[in-house]
């Protein structure tokens, strides 16, 4: 029997990407009175939603989506099925009145499960072209909401909804000279930010390593590099992290511009914030969905991209100082944004009526 209690279970993980917009809709389940539970693998999603002290959080095992052919596959498939063991008891105990998946190898198991036990399953796909996870969720869900206009001819129209993408309420309270303080730099400075996605990305960080010098003559560089990827460059102008938390917020208010992969929840941030963009998706041994992301942007006069086949020093440092050039353009541009700003419709209209919210 379902409880009254107004319960949501979320998924979704594998990289920050999964889990962030899980995180910018928190406050709002808060506000609502809802009772916010967590199923994901140990990785990254534990790790973030570790600091978040009303979601509680259950552990399965994972497997990975591999689109080649490796005997990890063949293991990984006992990891899911016991994940999927592991998930149907956990929902049966919690009875929610839905299920909200992210995407992410983590999230299949979960809405398979929910299927079986005929609790309601959404998803959201935060880039352009559906990802694996959704493709398989996709005929065990109710409705899959979506970020980019675009999106909707690789769905069905009857079960989806463009709602944009869930950005944190926290980071449009950044303060530059709290972002100055802590890098130790200076806020009146004209400084670039260059970030690889939640894990790094190798590839960026080489290309800049071989301007750094070059580049710290006009610029103060602030440099998130993922785990284990740091450089071994010096200068009082140039400030690294492998991964930042909370204070992410007054480093995107401390940056005039930024450098960057094109996940989805980054490259949705930047537009939000208003922060000028250069882009390098993600194009080597991926599916492509950042080259896409990336497109669609440059498409709306709201990112450049440089591609990664193309990413040397030199090419990295023109295009630096192209954008530069091009910063108020397409601040500009920005303003008239082409994707819904919020993702309020999504509790109020969407699971509004599952979970007893009355639309606004
Ligand atoms: C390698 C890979 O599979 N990448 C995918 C992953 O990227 P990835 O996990 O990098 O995802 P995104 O760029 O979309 O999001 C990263 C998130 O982490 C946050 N952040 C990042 C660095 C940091 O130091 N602190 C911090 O909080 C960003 O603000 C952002 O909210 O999910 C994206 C969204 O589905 C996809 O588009 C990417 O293709």
């Amino acid at each position: 029997m379902t409880s009254l209690k107004k319960k949501i279970v979320l998924t979704g993980g594998g990289t920050a990407g999964h889990v962030m917009p899980h995180i910018a809709m928190l406050p709002r389940y808060a506000k609502q009175g809802i009772e916010v539970h967590y199923i994901g693998s140990k990785g990254i999603e534990k790790k973030l939603m570790s600091s978040h002290e009303r979601v509680v959080f259950h552990q399965i095992s994972a497997g990975k989506l591999r689109r080649y052919i490796s005997l990890q596959n063949l293991i990984d498939v006992f990891k899911v099925a016991w994940g999927t063991i592991q998930s149907f008891f956990i929902l049966a105990m919690i009875r929610p009145q839905l299920v909200f998946s992210k995407g992410g190898f983590v999230s299949v198991p979960v809405a398979v499960s929910a299927w079986l036990l005929r609790i309601p399953v959404y998803s959201h796909e935060s880039d352009l072209t559906p990802g694996l996870a959704n493709k398989i969720i996709k005929p065990f869900a109710q409705m899959i909401f979506y970020s980019f206009p675009d999106t909707k001819k690789y769905l069905d129209p009857s079960k989806s909804r463009l709602v944009g993408l869930p950005i944190r309420e926290d980071l449009k309270k950044g303060d530059a000279h709290r972002g100055a303080v802590f890098c130790g730099l200076s806020d009146q400075e004209p400084t670039v930010l260059v970030m690889g996605g939640s894990l790094g990305a190798q590839r960026i960080n080489e290309a800049l390593e071989e301007i750094l010098p070059d580049l710290v003559i006009r610029f103060q560089v602030i440099h998130i590099t993922g785990q284990g990827k740091g450089l071994n460059f010096q200068h009082p102008k140039y400030k690294s992290f492998e991964f930042v938390g909370p204070e992410l917020k007054d480093i995107f208010a401390l940056s005039d511009f930024v450098v960057s992969r094109a996940g989805a929840n980054s490259i949705f941030e930047f537009l939000a914030l208003k922060k000028p963009m250069l882009l390098i998706p993600l194009e080597i041994g991926s599916r492509g969905d950042q080259v896409d992301n990336a497109k669609c942007f440059a498409k709306h006069g709201v990112a450049r991209v440089l591609r990664e086949t193309e990413l040397s020093g030199p090419a990295l440092k023109q295009a630096i100082e192209s954008l530069d050039q091009g910063r108020s353009q397409m601040t500009k541009a920005m303003t008239d944004s082409f994707v819904p700003s919020d993702a309020e419709g999504l509790i109020h209209h969407a699971f509004g009526p599952r979970l007893g919210v009355a639309a606004q």
